[in-house]
């Protein structure tokens, strides 16, 4: 067993806070050390109490000398931020996960399009392997850098692509409507996220315009051989966690219900963090929440031979931090459950 020795950079954010949940009960780590960019000396159980005893640790001054002692950075931080921090530590030593926008897409001027920010060099982002883990792994065995995917993005490719992959759906006509919590928006709070303003309220945002589309058509291209151009809106629901994603496809023709049902438990058969789930009242947001599972269902509409695929994550975990910490079990020949072998709250 490894002994593993992680900093995490952007700690006090949401995503930072569920890595340091999920480590702290992983067998493979031994030491975590967290590091900020405004905080320097605070005693991170000082600011978050509920880590008394398991966090009583200053936070550190963003130091490379240090940072390149760890054997895994997770960097958790918002998009604009890794693209200059991490270059350097590339192939320095730590293995280096990075939770945001930054190394995903491969094409620079998609980056700055779609994030309105410069890109990371171009040779960096090249050596970057995208760390959707059912999909990737051997790649993110062997990688340096891992851009791990987008919280709605992994909803949406682990409940489309085998149907894509297959050939049983038609990609040039898929339309994708998902929904977030609010916790998807990170911890800086903003008039959209305000409590009085979300709370009992539901709403489509960033219209055909959302940073994400350009990640989804890119891994479907990666993972599926399938050039296409994708519908994706995303809506705000008044919960603080889960993501919803349902997506709606033509059926290729003579392909079945039965034919993307058994699709699906055949990709996913030896990946115990995929759920293929047959009774649409055993899904939803509070069947994964807290969780690294992401539940899929499939229905065939026999009167317009679409399908209706939904993927549902816990944006925190799947869409983050588990699948971050997935992502280093695999680079260390580690179980893909450990430190993440967990039930959902359910309630
Ligand atoms: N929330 C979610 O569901 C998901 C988020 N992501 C992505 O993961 C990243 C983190 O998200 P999340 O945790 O929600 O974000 P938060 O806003 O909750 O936290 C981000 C943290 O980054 C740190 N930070 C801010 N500015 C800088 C800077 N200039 N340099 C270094 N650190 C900085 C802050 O900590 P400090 O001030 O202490 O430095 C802050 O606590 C984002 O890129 C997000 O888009 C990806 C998937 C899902
Ligand atoms: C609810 C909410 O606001 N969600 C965020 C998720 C952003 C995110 O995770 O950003 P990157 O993956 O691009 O880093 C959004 O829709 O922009």
């Amino acid at each position: 067993m490894s002994v593993l020795k992680v900093g995490i950079v952007g700690a006090t954010g949401y995503g930072g806070l569920e890595l340091i949940r999920f480590l702290h009960n992983h067998k493979a780590v031994e030491q975590i050390e967290l590091f900020t960019s405004s905080e320097e000396g605070v005693i991170f159980s000082s600011k978050f109490g509920h880590l008394v005893q398991i966090a009583d640790t200053p936070l550190q001054k963003i130091d490379y000398e240090a940072l390149e002692k760890y054997d895994v950075v997770f960097t958790s931080t918002p998009s604009g931020v890794t693209s200059e921090l991490l270059p350097p530590l590339v192939g320095k030593g730590p293995k280096l996960i990075d939770l945001s926008g930054d190394f995903r897409l491969k094409d620079p001027t998609s980056y700055e399009t779609w994030y309105g920010k410069k890109a990371a060099p171009l040779d960096i982002i090249q050596q970057s392997v995208y760390g959707l883990t059912e999909w990737n792994a051997e790649n993110v065995q062997q990688a340096a850098l891992i851009a791990n995917p987008g919280c709605y993005p992994t909803a949406v490719l682990l409940s489309v692509l085998p149907l894509i992959k297959e050939r049983l759906i038609d990609p040039s006509f898929l339309i994708i409507d998902a929904k977030s919590g609010i916790s998807g928006a990170g911890n800086k709070p903003s008039q959209t996220t305000h409590f009085s303003e979300a709370n009992e309220n539901f709403s489509i945002y960033k219209t055909n315009s959302h940073q994400h589309i350009p990640e989804i058509e890119q891994a479907i291209s990666m993972f599926a051989d399938v050039q296409t151009t994708i519908t994706f809106n995303t809506h705000l629901v008044p919960m603080t966690r889960g993501i919803l994603s349902t997506s709606y496809a033509p059926i290729m023709p003579g392909a079945t219900e039965e034919q993307l049902i058994s699709c699906l438990k055949n990709t996913y058969d030896k990946h115990p963090f995929v759920r293929i789930v047959t009774d649409v009242n055993s899904l939803g947001i509070n069947r994964v929440k807290g969780s690294n599972y992401c539940d899929i269902f499939v229905k065939v509409d026999s009167r317009t031979n679409r399908a209706t695929i939904v993927g549902v994550i816990d944006n925190l975990v799947k869409g983050a931090a588990g699948q971050a910490i997935q992502n280093m079990n695999v680079q260390f020949d580690l179980p893909q459950t450990t430190g993440l072998d967990v039930v959902p709250f359910f309630i």
